[in-house]
């Protein structure tokens, strides 16, 4: 059969394309690598009230674990700001659960899903995409198409096939350590966030509750050097002797450098972690790739019914998800290289000054006059705010 769109994996990005491309009518084929959807997992779980509104996805219990009211941010010394701001409203996700549900919803839509089978490669005429070489279980195949959705997760091979450069340098890619434990003494409603030199150097730490003392325990970290230790050896150290089970061990990596150059050619859309569609300070990157997945089946389904799929065409894509969230990206980028620099004295200050304050009601002003006895924290929250 020949398809409108190959989308080359299956989890937030891809299936998300597949849902919205499906309902406008493109005849749509996810294509995932794995055997299961959304296996093996590489998430924490932590999503926002806006995800599901914007995505008018409701938050299932069947994939829901705990309602997320606040977050707890700790310094290295064990100064604590607890902020319930409105972001951070959420809940903890069960991604295998999840990732599968938003699978079935494309195939409801429309979309056919095959699994076990991986984008092998790209058929090209004349540098167009014409369609993609199959690799499954009962051999290859080729498949037509007008289309390629590059979801493959970070460092897509699918758009490198195509002459796009979505490599990241090493210090940009944040790698990522994480248990799912049982009997954490841990609230059911707040994400703990841990910061400092001895628990997550250049990254942090992690406790998103999943409800009946179970919790993801993770830590993300860029490594500025082979010689510095991972991720692992400072998860080992965190949990070590608090007496929880482990019962999952996850890990993964997350572009935290800002997005590609460029994310499209001829024929190719890149979606998601594929195209660095992360926030470069949390590292979060389910709600971007789901706007950008959204923008770019509207893009697809305009350039199949005018007929016209090639780069200048499609030029489109990038610049309505850069308008959406591009200037966000940038900012965060701005915010992480900023807390780049600080060390533990100073995130003990800066969280230290905070403590207690109701972070939701601060303004800039009072900010900064409650921090005035520290002129080098200032002088980092004005180029952040
Ligand atoms: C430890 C960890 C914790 C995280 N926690 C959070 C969090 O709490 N909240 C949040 O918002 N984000 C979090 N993230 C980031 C989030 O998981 C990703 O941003 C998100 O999953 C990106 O989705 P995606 O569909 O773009 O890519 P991916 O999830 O990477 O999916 C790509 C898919 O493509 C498939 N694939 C690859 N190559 C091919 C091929 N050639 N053919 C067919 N299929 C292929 C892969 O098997 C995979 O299933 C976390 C990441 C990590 C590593």
């Amino acid at each position: 059969m020949n398809y409108d769109v190959v989308v080359a994996g299956g989890r937030v990005a891809g299936s998300i394309f597949a849902y919205h491309a499906a309902k406008k009518g493109l005849r749509v084929i996810v294509a995932e690598k794995n055997p299961e959807i959304g296996v093996p997992v590489q998430c924490a779980g932590g999503v926002s009230d806006s995800f599901f509104r914007s995505m008018d996805i409701k938050p299932l219990p069947e994939f829901t674990y705990t309602r997320i009211r606040a977050a707890a941010i700790n310094s290295p010394s064990g100064a604590r700001i607890i902020t319930e701001n409105p972001i951070i409203r959420g809940y903890t996700i069960e991604r295998k659960v999840f990732d599968r549900y938003l699978a079935l919803r494309a195939a409801e839509a429309g979309a056919d899903i095959t699994v076990n089978t991986r984008v092998e490669g790209l058929l090209l005429d004349e540098g167009s995409v014409t369609g993609v070489n199959l690799r499954g279980p009962d051999g290859s195949r080729d498949v037509r198409c007008r289309m390629v959705i590059a979801a493959d997760g970070i460092s897509s091979r699918v758009a490198r096939m195509a002459g796009l450069d979505t490599r990241f340098r090493p210090e940009d890619i944040c790698s990522c350590a994480q248990y799912e434990m049982v009997g954490v003494d841990v609230e059911d409603d707040m994400m703990e966030f841990y910061f400092g030199s001895q628990v997550a150097p250049s990254g942090y730490l992690w406790v998103f509750p999943r409800g009946d003392g179970k919790a993801n325990i993770g830590l993300g970290m860029r490594r500025r050097s082979c010689s510095e230790r991972g991720p692992l050896h400072y998860l080992k150290r965190f949990t070590e002797g608090m007496g929880y089970q482990r019962t999952e061990f996850v890990a993964g990596a997350v572009p935290v450098g800002g997005p590609v150059e460029k994310t499209y050619t001829d024929g190719i859309l890149v979606v998601g972690d594929a195209a660095g569609q992360v926030d470069p300070l949390t590292g979060g990157g389910i709600h971007i790739a789901a706007e950008c997945a959204k923008i770019a089946a509207d893009v697809s389904a305009d350039a199949i019914e005018s007929d016209r799929t090639d780069s200048e065409f499609l030029s489109e894509y990038q610049r309505r998800w850069y308008d959406k969230i591009g200037r966000n990206l940038k900012r965060s980028l701005k915010y992480r290289r900023v807390l780049d620099d600080l060390g533990d004295d100073e995130l003990d200050q800066l969280i230290g000054s905070l403590e207690g304050k109701d972070l939701s009601s601060i303004s800039k002003i009072s900010l900064l006059k409650a921090l005035r006895e520290y002129p080098s924290i200032i002088k980092i929250l004005k180029e952040m705010l």
